[in-house]
């Protein structure tokens, strides 16, 4: 059995790791310096590793990814019939929920934009400030760090709408729940609207011309899902033109972000280079390693797995 490990792993770790099967062949190494013959030699792979990588590998049983995301593996002929994909869900929501509510005040409050001002020496009252509390939150992809986000928002006296693909009871952190197909007649209620959502086939452009014209003026966008959930360029236009007062995005298409793109100097928008919940992150990165050792025990008792991923849709099995 050989077993590549991309995920970093502390010393303790990885001895936990290895106990669960003596006899494996351990690789170690960053995702940088994989190559395509330790993939394709690889019979179980934790940690991601470029999907290209993976085509017509013979070996590969199961790939337990560091990321939530799972954009690139789900894409025809990468993984093979049979291979399980698990994903690290349940591991960003902490990170990424707080990041949300820093963007959240940073734009409702001005302070973004009062930043800007102190570095050209300017002094000046910027209209537009609203309160938090009696604020209503429509957070689009009610999962890990959706729901990170709708308690916080809750607990600061929001009215929380949490939208999700699949049935489920209404958790009590929100105050009303709705289904993919209920988003068009509820983004017109919402004062902030979050994206934290998976980008597959169906959510691609998700935040077309026409969504961004249903919400409200003086509402703000985030994003912290994948940047193709929103056109880049009607996005520029939406903010440009204050169709929308504002928009706080972690994650845009294409990253890095092209230097001369006309997006960065506009006055209404936090951009940050997809760091909410970067394996960086100490606290994130104990849990992926939690959530791949658990697996990793379930896959040698031969228990089911936790964040199964269906890599023909892309959905959470
Ligand atoms: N900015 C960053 O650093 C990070 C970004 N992400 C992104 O966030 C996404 C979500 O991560 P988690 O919360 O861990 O996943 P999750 O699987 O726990 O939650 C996803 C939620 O989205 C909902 N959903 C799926 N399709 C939908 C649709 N069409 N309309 C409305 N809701 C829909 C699901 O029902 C689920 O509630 C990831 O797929 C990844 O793209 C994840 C981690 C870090
Ligand atoms: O886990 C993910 O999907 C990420 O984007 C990590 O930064």
């Amino acid at each position: 059995m050989n077993i590549l490990v991309t995920l970093p792993m502390a010393e303790a770790q990885r001895i936990e790791l290895e106990q669960m099967d003596p006899g494996a062949s351990y690789h170690y190494t960053k995702y940088k310096s994989v190559t395509r013959e330790l993939v394709q030699e690889a019979n179980i792979i934790i940690g991601n590793v470029p999907p290209e990588f993976i085509e017509g590998s013979a070996n590969l049983e199961w790939l337990q990814l560091n990321s939530a995301g799972t954009d690139g593996y789900c894409n025809p002929g990468v993984l093979a019939e049979g291979t399980i994909l698990t994903n690290a869900s349940g591991a960003y929501g902490l990170s990424i929920g707080e990041f949300m509510v820093g963007l959240t005040f940073a734009l409702k409050k001005n302070t973004a934009l009062y930043v800007r001002n102190q570095i050209n020496h300017r002094w000046h009252y910027e209209s537009g400030v609203s309160t938090i509390m009696g604020s209503t939150v429509l957070v689009i992809g009610l999962g890990d760090i959706g729901m990170e986000y709708a308690k916080r928002m809750k607990a600061l006296g929001s009215h929380v709408i949490g939208v999700k693909r699949r049935k489920s009871e209404k958790p009590e952190y929100v105050d009303e729940l709705y289904y993919e197909e209920d988003v068009d007649r509820l983004l017109g209620r919402a004062d902030i609207v979050a994206l934290s959502m998976p980008a597959y086939d169906k959510t691609m452009g998700f935040m077309s011309e026409e969504r961004f014209k249903k919400m409200k003026s003086s509402a703000i966008i985030l994003n912290v899902g994948r940047g193709s959930l929103i056109d880049t360029e009607v996005l520029y236009r939406a903010l440009k033109e204050k169709w929308i007062a504002g928009a706080g995005l972690d994650v845009i298409t294409p990253e890095p972000f092209p230097k001369d793109h006309p997006l960065w100097d506009l006055d209404n928008l936090i951009l940050t280079p997809h760091v909410s919940g970067g394996y960086s992150i100490p606290e994130t990165l104990e849990r992926i390693v939690g959530i791949a050792l658990e697996n990793r025990r379930r896959f040698a008792v031969g228990e089911p797995l936790k964040n199964r991923i269906d890599f023909e849709t892309g959905y959470r099995l």
